[in-house]
């Protein structure tokens, strides 16, 4: 069994100093149920100022890797830092920063689908890797926001291994009927636990539906959170993977030679 801490929470936009206090803050809340892993949302620390990140965006992560790995080791938790602004030669990513226990970053993945409805490819640039990582020794991949509405992606992960599938997301309120939709379809179909932390609140262009997810490989809702800020607490078997995979084989079942 393995806990995990969701900060669902309503991120300032444009102001990274207000964002780091207020992460250092829910975590110390969120250390006191004793969670194996702590998830962050979506451009937590500068929220959609696409325009200003310039200004706002953090030059090769420096100083988010530097806040959440120390965060990860002071507090003996690992960290699946939601997504930061990087920038890097002139370019900007939106990149998810995951660190273990001992506060080192164990991986990082860039966001592969860009979100014209909120002008991401106007201001970012996408991420060409997979995105697989180990927590606790669980298999697991991560993703972000958009990318949930391509099955494709998030199979081919599964199919190579993945068992657990982290999305930090920015996901806007009139949509939650899709974000729940296909968080818990991305479950069943690929047999693993979704754990997917959004954001609420609102920035200028849009108001952030919450109601973020802790789903079971046979899609059932562990936890779930509402509108306001909250810390989302739910924990996950690695026992139910296997006893699901076992008892509907999907993975044995697959006909990839069909699907060309
Ligand atoms: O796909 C959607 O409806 C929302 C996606 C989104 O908000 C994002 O990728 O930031």
């Amino acid at each position: 069994m393995k806990k995990l801490a969701l900060l669902q929470f309503d991120i300032a936009f444009g102001s990274p100093e207000k964002n780091f206090e207020k992460v250092k803050q829910l975590v110390s809340e969120a250390v006191s149920s004793e969670p194996d892993i702590i998830v962050l949302p979506e451009l937590w620390s500068t929220g959609y100022d696409l325009s200003r990140l310039d200004e706002i965006g953090d030059t090769d992560a420096r100083k988010s890797i530097i806040f959440l790995g120390n965060l990860a080791k002071k507090h003996n938790v690992n960290i699946v830092g939601g997504s930061v602004a990087k920038q890097q030669h002139n370019e900007v990513t939106n990149t998810m920063l995951v660190f273990n226990r001992e506060g080192q970053l164990v991986h990082e993945y860039s966001k592969a689908h860009l979100f014209r409805l909120m002008n991401e490819e106007k201001y970012l640039v996408s991420g060409n890797t997979k995105s697989h990582f180990t927590l606790e020794n669980l298999p697991c991949a991560g993703f972000i926001c958009y990318d949930i509405r391509f099955p494709e992606w998030l199979r081919l992960h599964a199919i190579e291994g993945a068992q657990v599938l982290f999305v930090p997301a920015e996901w806007p309120e009139q949509r939650t009927d899709h974000w729940r939709a296909l968080l818990i379809s991305r479950a069943i179909e690929n047999q693993c636990y979704v754990i997917a932390c959004n954001r609420v609140g609102s920035d200028p262009d849009n108001a952030f539906g919450g109601h973020s997810l802790i789903i079971d490989p046979w899609g059932k809702v562990i936890s779930e959170a509402g509108t306001d800020e909250t810390i989302l607490v739910g924990s996950i078997d690695e026992d139910e993977i296997t006893a699901i995979r076992s008892r509907i084989p999907i993975f044995e079942d697959r006909r990839p030679d069909m699907y060309n």
